[in-house]
């Protein structure tokens, strides 16, 4: 068969580009080596993280702030076998959604490894050995990432676990050891700490979510160690062992001294690898890089060869599901001629604990280092009528903008719905917007983000309203 476009694989990079380019007319097939559709993101990384993060915040509401609303409950227990179960069908319907979305735009879906043959050709292999050759104009790949581990450790899935295996779980950790208080970290432990689980982080960097805004990651432990967990900051893990029943994890302390942590699970969450493996890339006269990235031209996400290109997790820039979905857009539209734009500065980034964190643009370190100049204004959420109504007092909004010119350089809220909240400043900041200009804008009374208008006058120096 010969398409005008392949898709080598169906994440949500792969998946929307596939379906813009039908949409532009081109025909299209997508290649899944799974035999579900939707990738990491929808089969084991957003949406079955976020459904066992909204059941286990279901579950810490019930057992901690419901009596103080007035509802009483009696033997109130955690179901995980339930939680699971729930979790997989969620993910069931989203990625039958996709396969629906797939017929429904008529791109052909070939179920199979997709390897490289040439430039133009793509073979498959089905999980019956079964080989189909497919050719195209040009080819996307979407490949993806993996989980990465450390040095000489090696990931039994048994005891020393990745997300994938701790979106299954068969019973609550006693004493979950996570390796790396980055966004999976940061998740996956809430998920296990409030239904019952004692978490340690042991993270290297000497803050949780190190990436983000650091005022972010100092409000967000803050919250984690209500839940009952414990940080070992400045650690730099050596070896974790699986020893049957537990498993022993050896780390240097910021001292140079070696400490032991031992728990029945360790979860590996160092970060993730672009996953190229079996596409045979050589054969279409490409490499990746000493990442294993596979390289784009920054203006138009073409690789070397100038018929393929590569979207997603597997190229450079953050590992989010809409970064994904805006490079697969973006090169359908490139395909056809059209000139499309991603702003790569304004892409948000979200960790869905609870309280929420989001981010979208500079940080204030980051300010500090280019040298440019700035004001940061704050607003908590305990000082807002909505917050205190809902019991979500905690967190905070900071907006950095520019010293002179009063342009929104940064937006970083902790605090309830703060991943929904981050979508104003994207918009604020992709029109350019002063922070005088968002605190003369009419935020509905009572809302959460009325305290993203108070942080914009505070950073203008004027007084807050509400404080
Ligand atoms: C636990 C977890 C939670 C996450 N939560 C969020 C979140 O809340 N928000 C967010 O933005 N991001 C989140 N992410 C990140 C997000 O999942 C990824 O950024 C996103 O899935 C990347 O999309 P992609 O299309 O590049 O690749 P993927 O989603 O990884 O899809 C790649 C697909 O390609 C297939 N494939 C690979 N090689 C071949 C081959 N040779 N032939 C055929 N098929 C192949 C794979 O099987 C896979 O289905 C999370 C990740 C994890 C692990
Ligand atoms: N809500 C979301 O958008 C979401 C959710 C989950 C995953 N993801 C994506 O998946 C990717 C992987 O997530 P992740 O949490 O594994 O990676 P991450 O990069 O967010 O965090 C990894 C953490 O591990 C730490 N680390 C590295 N080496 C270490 C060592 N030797 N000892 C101790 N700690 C060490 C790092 O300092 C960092 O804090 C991320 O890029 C993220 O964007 C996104």
């Amino acid at each position: 068969m010969q398409y005008d476009v392949i898709v080598i694989g169906s994440g949500p990079g792969g998946y929307i580009c596939a379906i813009r380019c039908a949409q532009l007319g081109l025909k299209t097939a997508i290649i899944e080596k799974y035999k579900t559709l939707g990738g990491t993101c929808l089969n084991v990384g957003c949406i079955p993280s976020k459904a066992l993060l909204d059941s286990s915040e279901h579950y810490h509401n019930a057992a901690h702030s419901f009596a103080e609303h007035g509802i009483k409950l009696e033997n109130l227990q955690v179901d995980l076998a339930q939680m699971i179960a729930r979790k997989s069908e969620v993910v069931s319907q989203v990625c039958k959604g996709v396969e629906f979305l797939m017929k429904k735009n008529k791109i052909d879906v070939y179920q199979g490894k997709g390897s490289f043959v040439d430039k133009n050709t793509v073979k498959v292999t089905k999980d019956s050995g079964e080989i189909e050759m497919v050719t195209s104009k040009n080819i996307v790949i979407a490949t993806g990432s993996k989980p990465s581990s450390l040095p000489g450790i090696t990931i039994d899935k048994q005891r020393i676990i990745t997300s994938t295996e701790a979106l299954q779980m068969k019973e609550v950790p006693k004493h979950l050891i996570v390796i790396g208080a980055g966004v999976i970290g940061a998740e996956l432990g809430s998920v296990y700490a409030r239904i019952g689980a004692k978490v340690s982080f042991v993270e290297y960097a000497s803050a949780m979510i190190p990436t983000m805004d650091s005022t972010m990651g100092k409000e967000l432990q803050r919250s984690m160690k209500k839940l009952g967990a414990d940080f070992y900051l400045s650690h730099k893990v050596k070896t974790v062992e699986n020893t049957g029943d537990e498993v022993v994890v050896t780390a240097e302390n910021p001292k140079g001294e070696t400490v032991t942590f031992t728990g029945d699970y360790c979860l590996m969450s160092v970060g993730r690898r672009p996953f190229t493996d079996g596409l045979a890339l050589e054969n279409a006269g490409l490499t990746t890089d000493a990442r294993g990235k596979i390289e784009v031209d920054e203006h138009t996400l073409q690789t070397k060869v100038s018929n393929i290109y590569a979207i997603g997790d597997v190229i450079r820039g953050a590992m989010l599901a809409h970064k994904a979905e805006e490079e697969g857009v973006f090169v359908a539209e490139t395909i056809v001629g059209q000139k499309p734009h991603i702003n790569y500065s304004l892409i948000p980034g979200v960790v869905y604990t609870w309280p929420e964190v989001a981010s979208v643009g500079s940080t204030e370190e980051e300010l500090k280092a280019k040298g440019v100049p700035y004001k940061s204004g704050s607003f908590p959420f305990k000082a807002l009528g909505r917050a205190r109504a809902s019991m979500d007092i905690d967190g905070t909004v900071k907006v950095l903008a520019h010293k002179e010119t009063d342009e929104i350089l940064g937006a970083h809220i902790i605090g309830p719905r703060a991943a929904d909240m981050i979508a104003e400043a994207v918009v604020a900041m992709e029109y350019r917007a002063s922070a005088e200009d968002i605190s003369r804008m009419s935020h509905a009374h009572p809302t959460y983000t009325e305290a993203f208008k108070e942080a914009c006058l505070a950073a203008t120096g004027n007084r807050a309203l509400n404080a």
